[in-house]
């Protein structure tokens, strides 16, 4: 039987504050099929990044467990949780967080490498995705040197690296004008598409979120219909 890519079970998060403790995730389950392309809306300060963080294996549950292609991952230690992120999850963020002194193409074999992959394999598969994302003539560029749409594309093309199985993104194209979101946007969409992956993306834009599968949101700690 083949597992779901990625699975939530009464994920808890909480965190210390001043005035006690924060409960920000209660209880979140969430199942996400191969190919399925999820859009979670919600206001801000509900959790999004919290539930995100979690499922990406950055922070740890406090209860509950994230399930990647059925094996428990979200509760491991960090080195474990580390080695499966590289390989099976891809994290696009709001702000494109490329390294400002490596190239277009460096910027995309970087995870390669730290996953194992030889430095000639890891330079083509950069090219080919950066070329999937029409930036074939861009490879030698410092993200400096690169427009914002082109500055995350090159963040897409590096969370697809590593021929993950799980995408998730937050805002990934709200740092962009309309028409740039746009563009981007729909590559981002044809090429998980193209992959199958199961994809998480935060948006606080309704047009975007309804191009999706469907729609989730975060009521009192847990994941809803949106
Ligand atoms: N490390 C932390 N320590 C303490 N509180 C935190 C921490 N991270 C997040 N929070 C709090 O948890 C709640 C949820 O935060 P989170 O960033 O997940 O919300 P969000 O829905 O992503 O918001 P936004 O849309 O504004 O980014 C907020 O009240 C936030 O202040």
């Amino acid at each position: 039987m083949s597992h779901a890519p990625l699975e939530l079970r009464a994920v808890e998060r909480r965190y210390k504050t001043e005035a006690g403790a924060l409960e920000v995730l209660r209880g979140a389950d969430l199942t996400l099929q191969p190919g399925e392309i999820v859009a979670l809306v919600a206001p801000s300060g509900t959790g999004k990044s919290t539930l995100l963080h979690v499922t990406g294996l950055l922070e740890r549950p406090d209860g509950g467990e994230v399930f990647i292609e059925g094996a428990a991952a979200g509760t491991l230690g960090d080195d474990a949780r580390t080695a499966i992120r590289r390989n099976t999850i891809g994290f696009v963020y709001q702000f494109h967080h490329l390294l400002p002194e490596f190239t277009a193409e460096e910027n995309v074999m970087l995870p390669q490498l730290a996953a194992g992959t030889p430095r000639a394999a890891a330079r083509a598969r950069a090219a080919e995705i950066l070329g999937q994302f029409g930036l074939a003539a861009r490879l030698q560029h410092r993200p400096g040197k690169l427009s914002g749409g082109e500055q995350q594309r090159v963040a897409i093309a590096r969370a697809l690296a590593n021929a993950p199985r799980v995408l998730l993104a937050d805002e990934p194209t709200g740092n962009l004008d309309t028409a740039t979101a746009n563009l981007v946007f729909d590559e981002l969409l044809r090429e998980a598409r193209g992959r199958g992956l199961a994809c998480l993306i935060a948006t606080h834009n309704p047009e975007l979120a309804a191009r999706m599968d469907r729609k989730v949101t975060l009521r009192e700690g847990r994941v809803v219909p949106g």
